[in-house]
């Protein structure tokens, strides 16, 4: 086979990667390698053991770099040059074939789009009382689902999905589904489906994507646009539905308050197109994460007897029959280390969001030319030697011999820097009150006679645990 070192002409100072073929760059490589390591963060991970902490790649005609260990990723997350996002098929698809919304747009307009929504989710409650009476108000649903089947084992894997839309789209559209609701439910199937077939480089999709003429099926492009079409039509109904009933005077959600503002021609930015895809970041970016998370937890607590014993003994001491709030979090020390030891060890979004240079701009040794994707290994950061046994589940890691909470700044789920997640919170305070209500009514356990649940989780845009069962036994007394 035609394999030459430096085949195809990588530029100056690119950082050092594995050989390159031509047209195809490193793509066969990855194929092959992602035979035996499984997952393309791991692919990385081997190659960076023999390349260093700055890992260049060619995909296809694209130049990817992969940075790891804390100093290069926090100045990759800090830089103003780096703060752009990738051009290519697979995210621009999604968009209208543009650069639309808050997670896949760069600039100036992305700064007004972030601006805009952050404002309208606030004034409709976000970070408030009323949202954490919001979750609470899921999480108790939640538990009262679970006690019509207590004793039966289910699959876990889609029993908070609904809930987590639920409490997003309150303040997006002021509504509400049935947890049971089957649109919503096939919704989030299809979601979670499309999240698993491409990684969050954007796989072959972006670096070859005239093949979804030849493989639709085989490179993930059938069910991407299958996701595409069932969620603008979501999408656009739940728009009609506001624009039909718009009092501009009461703006009752983020929609009709966008809806006002593309009235009111405030920017030109402000168009429908924009408005549906900010609907879908907010429903894909805040809906399979914390979904993806809260299922992990689940898992290594049922996998931990002690673990779970500990939680339940600290949530009938700090918090007896009562409602749990937030208010208890910073009296939880031992919860709030097990999210935190679970934001770890199964961290879903095992290479953030892509960024893109958008300038030349030296890092470490090398120059990362424009238009660079950059991968952040956060997986690796959260899961390397620089922990103790990291592939141990210890919540105690996160707590000091004085029982104070250990904020590491070697944990970086959310990223960093200007384009920080915006729904840290949000998702901090829905673990905490799933888990809280859940453990307060309930033992989990796994069925008699099903295998042991593995944490292996299934590759994707972000890691899932694969389906398992659990028993939701009623708590005595509860
Ligand atoms: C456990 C749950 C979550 C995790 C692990 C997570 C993780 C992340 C990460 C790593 C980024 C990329 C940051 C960067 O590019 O540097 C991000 C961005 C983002 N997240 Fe989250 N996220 C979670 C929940 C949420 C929720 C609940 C929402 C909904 C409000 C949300 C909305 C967003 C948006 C809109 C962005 C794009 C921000 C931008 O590009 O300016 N996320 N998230």
């Amino acid at each position: 086979m035609f394999i030459l070192k430096e085949a195809v002409q990588k530029p100056a100072y690119f950082p050092p990667g594995p050989p390159v073929l031509p047209v195809i760059g490193n793509l066969l490589s990855v194929w092959m390698n992602l035979k035996r390591y499984k997952y393309h963060h791991c692919v990385w991970k081997n190659w960076s053991k023999k390349y260093g902490k700055i890992l260049g790649l060619r995909l296809g005609v694209v130049n990817v770099v992969v940075v790891f260990g804390k100093k290069y990723i926090k100045e990759v997350l800090s830089r103003d040059v780096f703060d752009g996002r990738p051009d290519g098929f697979f995210y621009t698809i999604r968009s209208f074939g543009k650069k639309l919304g808050i997670v896949f747009s760069d600039g100036a307009t992305w700064a007004k789009t972030r601006r805009a929504v952050l404002k309208h989710l606030k004034n409709f409650g976000y970070s408030s009382r009323a949202m954490e009476a919001n979750i609470s108000e899921e999480a108790k649903a939640i538990v009262e689902l679970r006690k019509i089947d207590a004793g039966i084992p289910i699959v876990v894997n889609h029993i908070l999905d609904v809930a987590i839309v639920n409490i997003l789209w309150k303040l997006v559209a002021g509504k509400r589904y049935d947890l049971n609701d089957g649109r919503l439910t096939l919704l989030c199937d299809l979601i979670t489906k499309s999240f698993q077939v491409v990684d969050m480089s954007g796989g072959i999709l972006t670096f070859m994507p005239y093949l979804r003429h030849l493989f639709p099926k085989i490179i993930g492009y059938t069910d991407l646009k299958a996701v595409n079409d069932d969620v603008y039509k979501f999408i656009k109904e739940t728009i009609h539905e506001h624009r039909t009933s718009l009092d501009v005077n009461k703006p009752r959600d983020l929609i009709d308050s966008f809806l006002i503002d593309i009235m009111e021609q405030k920017d030109e930015c402000f168009t429908d197109e924009e408005l549906q895809v900010i609907c879908r970041d907010l429903l894909e970016a805040g809906v399979e994460t914390v979904n993806n998370t809260a299922v992990f937890m689940l898992l290594h607590i049922v996998l931990n007897k002690d673990i779970q014993t500990q939680l339940q003994a600290e949530i009938d001491s700090e918090i007896e029959n009562r409602p749990p709030t937030l208010k208890d979090r910073s009296r939880m020390i031992y919860t709030e280390a097990v999210i935190l030891e679970t934001l770890r060890i199964s961290s879903v979004a095992a290479v953030g969001i892509p960024h893109m240079a958008r300038e030349d701009a030296r890092l470490g040794d090398y120059i990362i030319r424009k238009g660079t994707f950059l991968l952040l290994a956060i997986h690796d950061l959260h899961n390397g030697d620089q922990w103790k046994n990291p592939d141990v589940f210890k919540p105690e890691r996160f707590i000091t011999a004085e029982g104070n909470l250990i904020q590491s700044d070697l944990l970086m789920p959310f990223g960093a820097g200007k384009r920080r997640c915006i729904g840290e919170g949000l998702a901090r305070a829905e673990l905490f009150l799933f888990l809280t209500h859940i453990l307060q009514r309930f033992n989990l356990k796994i069925p008699n006679g099903d295998p042991i649940p593995s944490t292996e989780p299934i590759d994707g845009v972000t890691l899932s645990a694969k389906e398992f069962r659990v028993i939701f036994e009623l708590r005595r007394n509860k």
